[in-house]
Order: structure tokens, then C-alpha cells, then sequence
């Protein structure tokens, strides 16, 4: 804890314990918007994998990829990652190559990372790979895991997996209770690796940056340059004040963010955000956010549920909604988008477009016009409709490509 404090020091920054959140991280200078605060390369990390499409281990990238023939598990994009990745892989690969091929299916994201981090604390504690103030194995051993604070139910999930990494591993030193205990702190602790796009490319545990605590009115956002996780300042932080990350979407009702909190995270949150809870501005947020629209297209007022609870009435001009209407509305977006999930899975981009687009027309007569879902249908129609410009572009003779690209371009302007 000293070195880490030390190398912490070095960045302006001092770790304190408060007893209602545990570790908190603070810094000792001001901070502008933009700086960067921290930044971590990943303890252990794992690319994600699926039949549909590999990452390479070592820079997470998709596409030209070779497997690595002995094992069967990892994918690499050339020598350069191949070998950057070298010395853990080389016991990993000894420990899958050993695997039938039913056993080697179950090597799950979650498996595979606690297999890496069982292997990379040995070859620390072997001397192999060096350790450092800020990338040894004791910061795992302080995460949290809220061992007491999880159900019956997760508790035995944790203990089949860590059965099967014991199985996967053959070490007779292996403690299952300590693995299930790390399991644990993955959920609370682990990070999912996006791109610039925040399109999820893996995980990592980064066990540094995982001292930071969350807000729901963060002061800093965690972003990823490759497999480097950053804290950048998004205003100024004075010195002295604690540095806050958002663990969740902060785009959801007080409701919505505190229940993902408890779920996940084991806590109650009361950032000042949180704190407002049932006050004016909090209400007509949230019914913003996840609420319905006004019947009268032009008013863009928020609908609150009416007294006796037959219906919501728009809170700006007074007009009434039915709750049948609603109820009717609700269950039609659903049905459609069990379709539109189905056609995208299937690869029937086409399809899935015509799906979204249905879903938009009737969400915006449904939902507030600044409503989250709304938004990320129309995130997903964006998403679908360059995955069939991407189908489109492998068929294209480099004569006619700028002509349908331009044709494309132009019929997104249309569309959005
Ligand atoms: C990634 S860890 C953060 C560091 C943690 N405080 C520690 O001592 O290691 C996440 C855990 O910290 C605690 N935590 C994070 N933000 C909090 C907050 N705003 N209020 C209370 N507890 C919080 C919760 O126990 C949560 O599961």
C-alpha cells in the first residue's frame, strides 16, 4: 500500500478510506477538463470472443486473424501481438492444450480471465514478469468482492466456477475459496474495454483505476485508448476533492440507476444527484427519460400518472392519456422488437432495418421526444443500416464503389 501510495503521489493523487464507501481516491492538485487523471494498462484482460467473430489477444482488433494452432483459444493479428503476449500464453496455452474439446467450449470470457490472472500472479511471483507499485497481485488482493452481501444463488455459480477453473488448471495448491471470492470481485470490479465508438471489445481488471468510486454526477469519465484504460477530467477539479467515475448509463431515471447500482455494485447511491430523489427537477427527468409524450404532438410537456391511476396527464397543458392506449402501444414496440432482435442475429440486416424503423415511428408516438429508448432506437437504426452498407461494400467492383457510397451517404442524410 506505501508504493502504491507513492506512485500515486507522483500522479497528485492519495488514496483515503471513508466507512460508507470503502477506498476513495482524491486528488491533491487541481485538475482542468480534459487532463488526465490516471491512466492503467489492464492487469489481465480478455478479448471477446464469439463463434461469429474473434479479437486478436494482444491489440483487441477483428478481422485477418490466425488462431493459435496448439491451443485453439487465442487469435492473433501477427507476430508483433503474438509475441507481446508471449509469456502468459505460453502456460495458457500449455493448460487449453490439455482440454478435450467439450471442456475447451466452456472456457468462458470470465474462465479465461481468471485462468490469465492465476497464471500472471504466478509468473510475478516467479519472477517472470515483473511487478510493480501499480501492477502486482496484492491490488487484487484489496478489491472488493462483498462476499457477505451476495445471495445464496450467485454464491454457488461462483463456486461451479471456480470448480471448473480448478479442473481446467490441475494445481493441487488452487483455493476455490479464494477463486469464487475473485469472481465475486470481478462483478463489482472488472471493466468491459470499449472503442472509440463504445463498442465492447472485452474485459480487463484494472485494479488501480477500480479504487475510484462512483457518481452519478461524475467529475471524471473512464475511457480507453486500446487496452489502456484513462480517467480524463470532464470540469475542474479542485484539489482536495474526490474523483468520481459513472459506473452505469447515467442516462436513466434516479430509479432505474440506483437499482443497477444495488444489482451490480451492492450500493446505495447518494450522489447529489441521487439525493433529489422525489423532488420537482428529479421527477421531470426521469419522466423525460423513460416517460410517454403529450397527445398533442406540438407540446413537448412530461406526463405524470393522474390521481386515480386510469392514465397520465401531460403536466404542461393538461391533456390526458389512456392507460390502454399506452398499454397498447407498449406491446406492439415489444412485439416488433422481438422481431427486429431475431432479424439481427440471423444477419437479415434488411429486415432488422425495416424493424427499427417501425419501432422509431411508433416510440415517437409513444415515448417524450428526448426519451432514452427513442435515442438508442435510433442509435441501433444508424448501427444496422452501416452493417448493410458494409454487406453492401464487400460485393463492390472499385469502379462503381464512390458512386454507391455517395448514394448511401446520401439516402443516411434522408433517413436521419
Ligand atoms: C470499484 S469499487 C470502488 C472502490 C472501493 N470503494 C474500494 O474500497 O475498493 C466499487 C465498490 O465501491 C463502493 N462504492 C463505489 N461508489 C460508491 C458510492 N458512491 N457510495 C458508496 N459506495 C460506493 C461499492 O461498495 C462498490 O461495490
Amino acid at each position: 500500500m506505501e508504493e502504491l501510495k507513492s506512485a500515486l503521489r507522483d500522479h497528485s493523487l492519495t488514496v483515503s478510506n471513508l466507512a460508507d464507501k470503502g477506498r476513495c481516491l482524491f486528488t491533491t492538485r487541481d485538475f482542468h477538463p480534459g487532463e488526465i487523471i490516471i491512466s492503467q494498462e489492464p492487469y489481465v484482460c480478455v478479448p471477446n470472443n464469439t463463434p461469429a467473430e474473434s479479437r486478436c489477444d494482444g491489440c483487441f482488433t477483428s478481422g485477418n486473424l490466425k488462431k493459435c494452432s496448439a491451443c485453439q483459444v487465442a487469435w492473433y493479428c501477427g507476430s508483433t501481438c503474438q509475441k507481446s503476449e508471449w509469456k502468459l500464453h505460453r502456460l495458457e496455452c500449455t493448460t487449453f492444450s490439455k482440454l478435450d474439446k467439450s471442456r475447451r467450449k466452456s472456457v468462458t470470457s470470465s474462465i479465461r480471465l481468471m485462468v490469465k490472472l492465476y497464471l500472471r500472479r504466478k509468473l510475478q511471483s516467479e519472477k517472470v514478469i515483473p511487478s510493480t507499485a501499480t501492477d502486482n497481485y496484492d491490488l487484487v488482493k484489496e478489491l472488493v468482492a462483498h462476499m457477505s452481501n451476495i445471495d445464496e444463488k450467485q454464491l454457488v455459480l461462483y463456486a461451479q466456477m471456480a470448480n471448473l477453473v480448478n479442473l481446467i488448471l490441475q494445481c493441487p495448491e488452487i483455493n476455490i475459496k479464494e477463486i469464487a471470492e475473485i469472481f465475486s470481485k470481478f462483478a463489482c470490479n472488472a471493466h468491459t474495454i470499449c472503442d472509440s465508438e463504445l463498442r465492447p471489445l472485452g474485459t480487463g481488471l484494472y485494479p488501480v483505476i477500480s479504487i475510484i468510486n462512483h457518481s452519478c454526477l461524475p467529475n471524471s469519465v473512464l475511457v480507453f485508448e486500446g487496452k489502456s484504460a484513462v480517467v480524463r477530467a470532464v470540469q475542474h477539479i479542485p484539489k482536495g476533492t474526490e474523483v468520481f467515475i459513472s459506473y452505469i448509463e447515467t442516462a436513466g431515471s434516479t430509479m432505474t440507476r440506483q437499482t443497477s447500482l444495488k444489482e451490480q455494485y451492492l450500493f446505495t447511491c447518494r450522489c447529489p444527484r441521487c439525493s433529489k430523489t422525489g423532488q420537482y427537477d428529479d421527477v421531470r427527468e426521469s419522466a423525460i427519460l423513460e416517460g410517454y409524450r403529450c397527445k398533442d404532438h406540438k407540446c413537448d410537456g412530461f406526463l405524470l400518472r393522474d390521481s386515480d391511476d386510469k392514465g397520465f396527464v401531460c403536466q404542461h397543458c393538461g391533456l390526458a392519456r389512456n392507460k390502454e392506449e399506452i398499454k397498447n402501444l407498449a406491446m406492439k414496440i415489444k412485439e416488433v422488437s422481438e422481431k427486429a432482435v431475431t432479424s439481427t442475429s440471423s444477419g437479415n440486416h434488411r429486415e432488422a432495418m425495416s424493424m427499427y424503423k417501425r419501432i422509431e415511428k411508433l416510440q415517437s408516438q409513444l415515448c417524450h421526444p428526448f426519451s432514452i429508448s427513442l435515442l438508442r432506437t435510433r442509435e441501433k437504426v444508424i448501427e444496422v443500416y452501416f452493417c448493410t452498407l458494409n454487406h453492401l461494400l464487400i460485393y463492390l467492383t472499385p469502379v462503381n464503389f464512390e458512386l454507391i457510397l455517395f448514394h448511401s451517404y446520401y439516402s443516411f442524410l434522408l433517413l436521419i
